[in-house]
């Protein structure tokens, strides 16, 4: 069985004061809740907080975007190697946020996957379609489009270094999750599609949903036997609904 993960995606928030409120409020809340594993992305700044404050602890870390360049003339960007310096297992990459403001292409994010993998970090790799494709009925076409064009960069066994997220646009920061059904019918889709070329891979590598996962609907999403946890954005802002989420998690994996 895999193991679910959560892992908190805290955007352009945060402070040094209330990161160290939160992460304090983490590393206490989730002592009871062992069987699941804990992650939390944060702005680069924050990095050094993080690794800081939960180095030696079963809550690793991680950024949420990087550049695809080792380094050089790029004014702002932050490359994959100064990531992996803070101690980040994870990085998140392709999150719609960027997508959108036509920062990161299919390509693009092909070719982070890439480089993210050959400093050691695992990119949270997100898909997800549009309200407007949603509603056109073309989930399963976009989101394979979004996996095939990383299966072409990086080959399917690639996909063994990294997570995915399936993020459908429309419910992300909007308080409408996506029903635990459709996520299922998504992820089990995607999962069999890696299955046609890997069935080993297929078996292993952990699916999340994220989009308006809260501590209500945590539990219901987790039950469906291909979500193998959650990316959450706004609940994981509050402390106390970060831990529900952590627990229903934990709580899925022992049941
Ligand atoms: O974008 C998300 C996580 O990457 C989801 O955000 P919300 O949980 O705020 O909907």
């Amino acid at each position: 069985m895999r193991r679910k993960l959560v892992v908190a995606n805290r955007k352009m928030n945060g402070s040094l004061s209330s990161n160290k409120a939160f992460l304090e409020g983490l590393l206490a809340g989730t002592h009871d809740y062992p069987n699941a594993d804990y992650s939390v992305c944060m702005p680069h700044p924050y990095l050094f907080q993080a690794e800081a404050m939960l180095k030696g602890s079963p809550i690793t870390w991680g950024g949420q975007n990087m550049s695809r360049y080792e380094s050089g003339a790029y004014t702002g960007s932050v490359s994959p190697g100064m990531i992996k310096e803070f101690g980040c297992e994870y990085v998140i990459i392709g999150h719609s946020e960027r997508r959108q403001r036509g920062h990161d292409t299919d390509h693009s994010i092909g070719e982070r996957f890439e480089v993210a993998t050959k400093v050691g970090l695992k990119p949270i790799f997100c898909m997800g379609e549009t309200l407007e494709e949603y509603e056109e009925g073309i989930t399963d076409v976009v989101t394979i489009r979004q996996l095939n064009a990383v299966i072409a960069e990086i080959g399917v066994k690639g996909l063994a270094n990294g997570v995915l997220a399936y993020e459908p646009v429309w419910a992300i920061g909007t308080g409408k999750a996506a029903s635990p059904e459709h996520a299922q019918n998504i992820l089990s889709f995607l999962r069999g599609h890696i299955e046609l070329l890997d069935a080993d891979i297929a078996e292993s590598i952990r699916i999340l949903y994220g989009g308006s996962v809260k501590a209500d609907n945590a539990a219901k999403l987790f039950s469906m036997p291909d979500i193998d946890g959650g990316l959450v954005g706004g609940a994981s802002l509050n402390t106390d609904e970060f831990v529900a989420i952590c627990q229903a998690a934990s709580n899925a994996y022992k049941n």
